[in-house]
């Protein structure tokens, strides 16, 4: 997730909105770098103003403004019918997340002086680097947030950064089970593998759990018609995969000790409603039972 976490239901979340259009904007033109790709493997054809218009992106110095030949090009390529073309011929198409959403936002990303909403950034794809360090009061409860990247340079060292944690709230990606790389090579039980060794961490002992499936957005999108037997031999619904998924999860954590929620945390309404929830019991039971840890 990118910008500063939720805090309450009333305060903004992201705060310096401007300086975010260039994320929104690299967002926008990795959706059209990949397209080509996309364009190439489906065998779409590609005509040459198209193919000159992928060149001048693909070769382009991302500065502070888009230079007028970029933001034709974006243009020529956004109202060209090669998405369509590459979707007749497969529903679920490998480009980066919400492209749909950043191709419909074009126009106003290329304008001059645009500032992003809080939609526009939690739309766009950021990586986390560093840790990144907040005081969240929620309910009348003071927690200190630790947000840790999830690259795997940063997972060997997770847990050098905390000494005393009470609460881990570990976010897995649901859209994941929808995308055939989950099922092969590095990628195959990656996320399961990673949550086993964090629940084996001695410092994570006692800790309680929190485990959000997010994107179930992306997930309903994708799950009608995939095949989710490669998940395990007797899944044949979306349904079935996701609870299937959800107890390889919890149970390896000690009863009692986790909550656990199917959730979008695009849709900030339920996400707001949800952490609020988890915060008012996660602070009751803190303030019951001090020693936690
Ligand atoms: N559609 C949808 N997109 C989401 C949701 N939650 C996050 N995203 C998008 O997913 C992207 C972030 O994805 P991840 O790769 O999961 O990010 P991360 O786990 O923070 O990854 P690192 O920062 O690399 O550690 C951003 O583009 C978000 O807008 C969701 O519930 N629904
Ligand atoms: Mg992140």
């Amino acid at each position: 997730m990118n910008g500063t976490p939720l805090r309450n239901a009333t305060k903004q979340v992201v705060g310096n909105r401007q300086y975010y259009l260039y994320c929104v904007q690299l967002n926008l033109l990795n959706v059209y770098r990949e397209l080509q790709k996309v364009c190439k493997d489906m065998e779409v054809t590609i005509t040459e103003a198209q193919q000159l218009a992928f060149d001048e992106i693909d070769t382009y110095r991302h500065k502070e403004k888009f230079t007028p030949r970029v933001i034709e090009s974006i243009r020529t390529l956004r109202d060209s019918q090669l998405f369509d073309l590459c979707r007749m011929r497969q529903r679920i198409l490998p480009l980066p997340q919400n492209y749909n959403f950043l191709i419909s936002r074009a126009d106003d990303f290329m304008s001059e002086n645009f500032i992003p909403t809080e939609n526009d950034i939690m739309m766009s794809y950021s990586q986390t680097i560093g840790l990144s360090y907040e005081l969240v009061t929620c309910q009348g409860y003071k927690f200190d947030l630790l947000e840790m990247p999830g690259h795997h340079l940063w997972r060997a060292r997770w847990t050098q950064h905390f000494d005393d944690p009470n609460l881990v709230v570990f976010v897995i990606d649901l859209s994941e089970l929808c995308d055939q790389a989950f099922y092969q090579g590095h990628l195959q039980k990656k996320t399961i593998n990673v949550f086993n060794d964090l629940t084996r961490n001695p410092i994570l002992k006692k800790v309680y759990w929190l485990l959000l499936f997010n994107k179930l957005d992306t997930f309903n999108d994708h799950s009608a018609g995939f095949d989710f037997k490669k998940l395990a031999s007797h899944l044949d619904t979306g349904d079935s995969a996701k609870s299937f998924y959800r107890s390889q999860f919890t149970q390896l954590l000690p009863k009692g000790k986790f909550w656990a929620h199917m959730v979008s945390l695009m849709n900030l309404k339920d996400s707001q409603d949800m952490i609020s929830e988890m915060s008012r019991r996660i602070g009751k039971i803190h303030r019951e039972r001090p020693n936690l840890t």
